[in-house]
C-alpha cells in the first residue's frame, strides 16, 4: 500500500531553472512539488499528505535554508521529514551547521543528475523503512487501528492542546459485552473477526478527523474527541453504540441481546480545570463503563465535568 503511491519530494530553490532541472531529474520516479521561497516551502511542507523528502536550497532571499529547516524541525508534524540541503560549491558550505540544523545530507551545485537521484533514492528508502517501523509501533496488528501506545501519545498531546485552549476533551472507554461467551460459543477465530468488525465500524462511524479510536487491549476500545462538549460527545457515543447494534453480528451467548453490543463510559472535562491528569480522565470513563456494565450493558454512562 505504502509503496504503490509515488513518494513526494518538495524542491525549494529561489531560482526557477534549478527547480526545473531537479524536477527533470526526479519526475520519472517521484511526485515533485516546487517552492520558490522559504516561506512557501513551510506552507507546502505542512500539507496532507506530507512530503517524504525536502531538497532545500540554503541561500535564498527572505528565509534561508537554515531558518526553514529550523522551522520544520520545530513543528511536530514536519519534524521527521528528511531534509537534504542544496548549496553551490562556490558558497563556503558549513557542513557542520547543516547537520546541526537537522539535515540528513547535502548536495552541491552544479548538479550531477545521477548523484542527485542516487542520494534522493537512499534517503527515500530509509524514509519508507522508518514509516513502516512507526506504523508497526503504533498500529494494532489484529484490528488495524491505533494501539494503546499511540493512544497514550495522542491523549498526552490533546491534553496539552485542550489545556492551552481551555476547551473540553471527551474520552470514551468501550467494551464488547459478554465477549468471553462469544469466544466460548463461536471460537477464538470468530472472536478475532468480530473484534475486527467492531473496530472498523467504530473507526468509520467517527466523522471528525481529530476524533480517534484505538484498541485499548483485549475487547476494549477507547475514543478521544478533542474540543468536544458534553452534548456533542454524548451524541457521538450514542451513534457508536447504535452503529454496533446495527451490524447485527449474531451473539447467541449474550445475556442481554441476540447480537453483539457494546457498553460505553464517557467522561468530558477541561484538562487541569476539572481533572488533573490524563490518567484520571481514563479512570473516570472506566468507572462509568463499569456502571454501564452493571446496569445491564448495551448502554452509555456519561458525565460532563466541564459543566460544573
Ligand atoms: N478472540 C479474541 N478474544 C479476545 C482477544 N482479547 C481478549 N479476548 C477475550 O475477551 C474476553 C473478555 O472477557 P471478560 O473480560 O470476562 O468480559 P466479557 O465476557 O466481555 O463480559 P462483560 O465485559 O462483563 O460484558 C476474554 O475471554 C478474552 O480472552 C482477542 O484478541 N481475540
Amino acid at each position: 500500500m505504502v509503496s504503490s503511491k509515488k513518494q513526494r519530494v518538495l524542491i525549494v530553490d529561489d531560482i526557477a531553472e534549478n527547480i526545473r532541472m531537479l524536477i527533470e531529474t526526479l519526475k520519472s520516479e517521484y511526485a515533485t512539488i516546487p517552492a520558490t521561497s522559504g516561506e512557501i516551502a513551510i506552507e507546502k511542507a505542512n500539507t496532507d499528505p506530507l512530503p517524504d523528502l525536502i531538497l532545500l536550497d540554503i541561500l535564498m532571499p527572505g528565509m534561508d535554508g537554515y531558518a526553514v529547516c529550523a522551522a520544520l524541525k520545530a513543528n511536530p508534524r514536519t519534524q521527521d521529514i528528511p531534509v537534504i540541503f542544496i548549496t553551490a560549491v562556490s558558497e563556503a558550505m558549513d557542513e557542520e551547521r547543516a547537520f546541526k540544523a537537522g539535515a540528513v545530507d547535502y548536495i552541491t551545485k552544479p548538479f550531477v543528475p545521477a548523484v542527485v537521484k542516487a542520494r534522493v533514492q537512499v534517503h527515500l528508502e530509509l524514509k519508507l523503512k522508518n514509516d513502516l517501523l512507526q506504523r508497526l509501533a503504533h498500529i494494532d496488528g489484529l484490528t488495524n487501528i491505533y494501539n494503546r501506545r499511540k493512544f497514550n501519545e495522542l491523549l498526552d498531546e490533546e491534553w496539552k492542546r485542550t489545556q492551552r485552549s481551555r476547551s473540553p476533551l471527551a474520552l470514551m472507554m468501550i467494551d464488547v459485552d459478554y465477549f468471553k461467551n462469544y469466544n466460548d460459543f463461536y471460537g477464538h477465530t470468530a472472536g478475532d473477526d468480530c473484534l475486527r468488525r467492531v473496530a472498523r465500524c467504530l473507526d468509520q462511524t467517527l466523522q471528525r478527523p481529530p476524533d480517534t479510536v484505538a484498541r485499548y487491549g483485549g475487547e476494549e476500545f477507547v475514543v478521544i474527541m478533542p474540543e468536544t462538549n458534553g452534548q456533542g460527545a454524548q451524541y457521538v457515543a450514542e451513534m457508536l453504540r447504535k452503529s454496533i447494534e446495527e451490524l447485527q453480528i449474531p451473539h447467541e451467548a449474550s445475556c442481554c441481546c441476540g447480537h453483539v453490543t457494546i457498553s460505553i463510559g464517557l467522561a468530558v472535562a477541561i484538562p487541569e480545570v476539572q481533572i488533573g491528569t490524563p490518567r484520571e480522565l481514563v479512570d473516570v470513563a472506566d468507572r462509568l463503563l463499569y456502571e454501564a456494565k452493571a446496569q445491564g450493558r448495551n448502554q452509555l454512562h456519561f458525565t460532563d465535568l466541564s459543566k460544573n
